[in-house]
């Protein structure tokens, strides 16, 4: 693809699908394999740059790169890398609304491979089965370690909760700034972008109040 085209295509960047798109052979290579290949091509994005490897401080970026990528910031792309989450019965009988607040956020964008650093809140009216709490944190930190955009992260981690959970009354919001907008091109320092995805119970406007007010409640409860 030329850079004409690239510029074409750039403002088609919604992903078509909630998957993220990934090549059949996504898996094939062992991570030491992975890591091996990024930090022989990284050694040369830098040496294109004119950097001179052979400095003490430079000459581990490469592998420290090739780590980061593939066991820290991506590490969500294997799904063998989906944390366990285990449900367990009802027995209590909850049948309110539970919300997950201020979970971490540390993403990046797929179309700059810079950081997405916010908060996701998540509620959910349990059905017959539940779930650990920090479960629902480490699932929003598994899709968060891919290459994303705010919306499909979004889906994900609603579609994953709702499968995990047995019941479609899931809301997920995620508020988030991209380091693509506040330290390159338009560089604004203060935008902020939000994302809400929602399903079953959720669609009822007064149940969305009724998650946002809790929200609100929390937060203060917090200050
Ligand atoms: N919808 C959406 N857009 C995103 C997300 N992350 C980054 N973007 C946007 O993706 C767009 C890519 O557009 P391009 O015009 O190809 O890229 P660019 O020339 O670097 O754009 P500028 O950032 O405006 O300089 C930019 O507008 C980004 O702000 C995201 O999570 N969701
Ligand atoms: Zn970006």
């Amino acid at each position: 693809m030329d850079k004409t085209e690239i510029e074409v295509l750039g403002d088609n960047h919604i992903a078509t699908s909630i998957e993220t798109p990934l090549r059949a052979d996504a898996f094939q290579r062992t991570d030491s394999e992975k890591m091996e290949h990024i930090q022989h091509y990284f050694s040369k994005i830098m040496e294109e740059l004119g950097l001179d490897l052979t400095d003490e401080s430079l000459s581990g970026t490469p592998y420290r790169f090739a780590k980061m990528y593939v066991k820290e910031l991506f590490y969500g792309l294997d799904p063998k890398n989906r944390p366990k989450v285990s449900t367990f019965p009802n027995t209590y009988g909850y049948k309110r609304m539970l919300v997950e607040q201020d979970i971490t956020i540390d993403s990046s964008c797929e179309h700059h491979f810079l950081p997405i650093v916010g908060k996701a809140h998540i509620g959910y009216i349990p059905n017959d089965r539940v779930v650990g709490l920090s479960k629902i944190n480490r699932l929003v930190d598994y899709y968060s370690h891919r290459p994303q955009v705010q919306e499909r992260l979004c889906l994900q981690i609603l579609k994953d909760l709702q499968e995990t959970l047995e019941t479609e009354d899931v809301i997920v919001v995620v508020h988030a700034k991209h380091l693509c907008v506040s330290s390159r091109g338009i560089k604004d320092k203060e935008s902020a972008t939000t994302t809400v995805e929602y399903g079953g119970a959720f669609t009822d406007e007064s149940r969305r109040s009724e998650f946002f007010d809790l929200l609100k409640n929390g937060s203060d409860l917090n200050r």
